[in-house]
């Protein structure tokens, strides 16, 4: 349903040019993974895309059932999980649980017990999340992204802290939640962004001279 066009976009740091002249079209309902060496400006394109960071040069536009929103309004319709975001720590789950879903409409009316059920969480939901291991926090961060009705999910290292068992309930999020949704994945582990259909190669966008 959501619709991505990157119009030449760049993004400068003082003199340093991550990415310049990037023009692409994500399409709706399309998953792509956003690849590149550490240092190379994934997650800088990631906070672009979701307007956390401000552009250096062009534009993006987005389309939601074909409707163009403004970047401002952006965050109604996306949800994000990254390493830098930080989760309320002094909340409990049950807490944290009930504050996301003040802003987001839970995905097809799912209860907060199915959702603490599907994160293997169940027995934590009095625990504040500063007591939580790291991965079972992972888990929670990608959870409150599937279970949100929006139509853009954005992933930065989504399997960061979790083992395999981890990692395979993170590619059965994708099959049973990710329909319909159009998904970005920063990351250069096939494992975690093999599912994706297409790909930006961030250090294709790199200038070769600095400024
Ligand atoms: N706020 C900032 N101010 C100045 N430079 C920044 C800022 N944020 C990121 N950078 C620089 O931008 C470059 C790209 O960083 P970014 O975090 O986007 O890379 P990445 O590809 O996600 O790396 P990794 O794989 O290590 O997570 C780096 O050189 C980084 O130091």
């Amino acid at each position: 349903m959501l619709e991505i066009k990157l119009n030449s976009i760049g993004k400068r740091f003082q003199f340093d040019w991550i990415f310049k002249n990037l023009s692409v079209q994500i399409s709706k309902n399309t998953a792509w993974a956003i690849t590149g060496s550490n240092g190379s400006g994934k997650s800088t394109l990631i906070k672009c895309i979701a307007a956390i960071n401000p552009l250096t040069e062009g534009k993006i536009e987005y389309l939601f059932e074909g409707k163009s929103i403004p970047e401002s309004e952006i965050f109604n319709h996306l949800a994000i999980s990254a390493p830098y975001l930080e989760l309320p720590e002094e909340f409990s789950l049950n807490e944290l649980l009930q504050f996301h879903f003040r802003f987001k409409k839970p995905l097809n009316n799912l209860s907060f017990e199915e959702m603490m059920e599907n994160m293997y969480l169940k027995e934590h939901r009095n625990k504040p999340i500063n007591q939580f291991s790291s991965g079972m926090k992972q888990r929670l961060k990608l959870g409150l992204c599937f279970f949100s009705d929006v139509p853009l999910i954005l992933l930065d290292e989504p399997s960061s802290n979790l083992d395999e068992k981890g990692l395979n309930w993170y590619l059965g999020l994708i099959g049973e939640f990710g329909q319909n949704k159009t998904i970005l994945v920063c990351s250069n582990d096939p494992k975690e962004y093999g599912f994706c259909q297409q790909k930006i190669h961030v250090e294709d966008y790199k200038p070769k001279q600095k400024l």
